[in-house]
């Protein structure tokens, strides 16, 4: 795929320390408009820390982070991304599936006013596409781990966004709705979205990568192709500890030459 565009998202040289140790290094990246980019990489990497700092949400301590050519310390629109946080990390037992899904409408509208029929029907479709329609006055802690995971899906979605950051978003789905989910970002990406992914394991969203970022003790080990194993995986790490520069792509390439065949699990991969 020839991309022409400026990127929607770019790192340069960012660095980020927490409890007075580096956590990120030198990073830099770009996601591109109809573009998927898998951040990939072991435990404890920095992938999350990454996402969080790309999204403001952890400070920087070196480098600059552009969001649709805007400095991030000046990014107001924020109804154009949408964020899926990795589900672990918090926790909405109480809270029903549609005032979830409706917070993901809360960047449209002024504070303090109702939901307008928009806010509702965006609410509203992105709960079925999840296939959750019949869900929406539930408590979360009523779903399964991953119905919750489909419930965050949806309130990203809910925004309309033109970038969309998901945090291992299949971690606890079952492959039927991992497929599911696989169609529903083909769809957004037809549409001109830009997708940054954490993933551990990728499964059925294998052919929507055109790109996979591959983080190492908080550094870029490798910036092209999607690794097909554990092992190449390893490879890069390799050249890249032999006293090379990590590879980087010159432009993303869709789907190229035969993705993995099944679930990879770059966790075991990259520490052993
Ligand atoms: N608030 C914090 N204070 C100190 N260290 C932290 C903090 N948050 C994360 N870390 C450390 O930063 C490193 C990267 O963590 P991060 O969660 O970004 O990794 P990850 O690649 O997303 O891991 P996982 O695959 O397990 O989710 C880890 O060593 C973690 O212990």
């Amino acid at each position: 795929m020839e991309l022409t565009s400026d990127p929607v998202l770019r790192a340069d040289d960012v660095s980020v320390e927490l409890g007075g140790l580096p956590i990120l290094r030198g990073i830099s990246l770009t996601v591109h408009s109809g573009e998927t980019v898998a951040l990939l990489g072991g435990n404890g990497s920095g992938k999350s820390t990454l996402v969080r700092t790309l999204l403001g949400l952890t400070p920087l301590r070196r480098g600059t982070i552009t969001l649709f050519g805007t400095d991030l310390d000046d990014f107001k629109r924020w109804s154009r991304v949408g964020y899926v946080p990795q589900r672990s990390t918090i926790n909405l037992t109480r809270a029903k599936v549609s005032e979830i899904v409706g917070s993901g409408r809360l960047g449209h509208r002024p504070p303090f006013l109702p939901p307008t029929r928009d806010d509702r029907q965006a609410a509203k479709e992105a709960l079925e596409v999840v296939g959750l329609a019949d869900r929406a006055s539930a408590e979360m802690q009523h779903l399964s781990g991953g119905q919750q995971q489909r419930v965050l899906i949806a309130r990203a979605l809910a925004t309309r966004p033109d970038l969309l950051v998901l945090d291992e978003p299949t971690a606890g789905v079952d492959l039927e709705h991992q497929q599911i989910l696989a169609d529903v970002l083909a769809e957004l990406l037809r549409r001109g979205m830009a997708i940054l992914v954490v993933l551990h394991e990728i499964g059925p969203l294998a052919p929507l990568v055109d790109r996979a970022i591959v983080l190492r003790e908080g550094r870029v080990v490798h910036d092209g192709e999607l690794p097909r194993s554990a092992a190449e995986l390893h490879d890069h790490h390799r050249t890249q500890h032999g006293g090379h520069e990590h590879e980087t792509a010159d432009g993303p390439q869709r789907g190229s030459g035969p993705h993995v065949a099944g679930p990879l699990d770059l966790r075991s991969g990259a520490e052993s």
